[in-house]
């Protein structure tokens, strides 16, 4: 069952979501040798980032995966690996080791072969945190998105192409099947809107509300 934790503001969120992340981490670490912790790009969870690189964690044994990649350089401004470099891996989680989505090649597509290569070397996912947008997208599985509903399938691969209208640039993304099958999955959002929006995502099929594909047994984590 989905869970619903309410707080009452966004400095109590950040740092209980950061807590949260660092316990599951430590649980992993206790299971497997090597641990995947899948993370979102956009603007919410920079503080939990700051939060979570000063953790005490054997950051060397653990993979960071951009739950989603927005097709441009790694010094872009729009870049979530840049956004992982210099939010996540600094501190003690310096000793991290970043999964890229990105390839210096023309398109998504190109790409695709060795990402999914290299994911099936690491998978699958032991804890992700993951945004969603007003729209009721998560990661780059946007609705009306053109490959929409194989990243939705069961048998999707693990990363593939996508494009949307609401999205500015062609992007990779992992897919619903991928980070749902992480052994904790948390969903990070702030705002009337996407309180609104969730809600509204959990009477909709994923192919409308497409974050209604992972939400099984996520905690979803709100804050005004
Ligand atoms: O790279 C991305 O765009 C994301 O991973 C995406 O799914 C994000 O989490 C939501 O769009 C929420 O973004 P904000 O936190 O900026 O509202």
């Amino acid at each position: 069952m989905t869970d619903f934790i309410d707080y009452p503001d966004t400095d109590m969120m950040m740092l209980q979501v950061a807590r949260t992340l660092s316990r599951d981490l430590r649980n992993a670490l206790g299971r497997r040798e090597r641990v995947v912790f899948a993370v979102p790009g956009g603007s919410t969870p920079g503080p939990v980032f700051d939060l979570l690189a000063a953790a005490d964690l054997e950051w060397a044994r653990i993979d960071i995966l951009p739950g989603d990649e927005r097709w441009v350089p790694e010094d872009h401004a729009r870049s979530n690996a840049r956004l992982i470099r210099e939010r996540l891996l600094r501190d003690k989680a310096a000793a991290a080791r970043l999964i890229p989505l990105w390839r210096p090649l023309p398109a998504p597509s190109d790409a695709m072969a060795e990402v999914n290569a290299a994911l099936s070397d690491i998978l699958p996912i032991d804890v992700a945190l993951v945004g969603m947008g007003a729209d009721m997208h998560t990661a780059s599985l946007f609705p009306g998105a053109d490959n929409l509903e194989l990243a939705l399938s069961d048998d999707a691969p693990a990363a593939l192409p996508i494009w949307a209208p609401g999205a500015d640039e062609p992007r990779v993304t992992l897919s619903a099947r991928v980070l749902s099958e992480a052994y904790a999955l948390h969903v990070l959002i702030t705002g009337e809107d996407k309180r609104e929006a969730y809600q509204k995502a959990r009477k909709l099929s994923p192919n409308e509300a497409p974050i209604a594909a992972i939400l099984g047994d996520a905690t979803v984590h709100w804050a005004p």
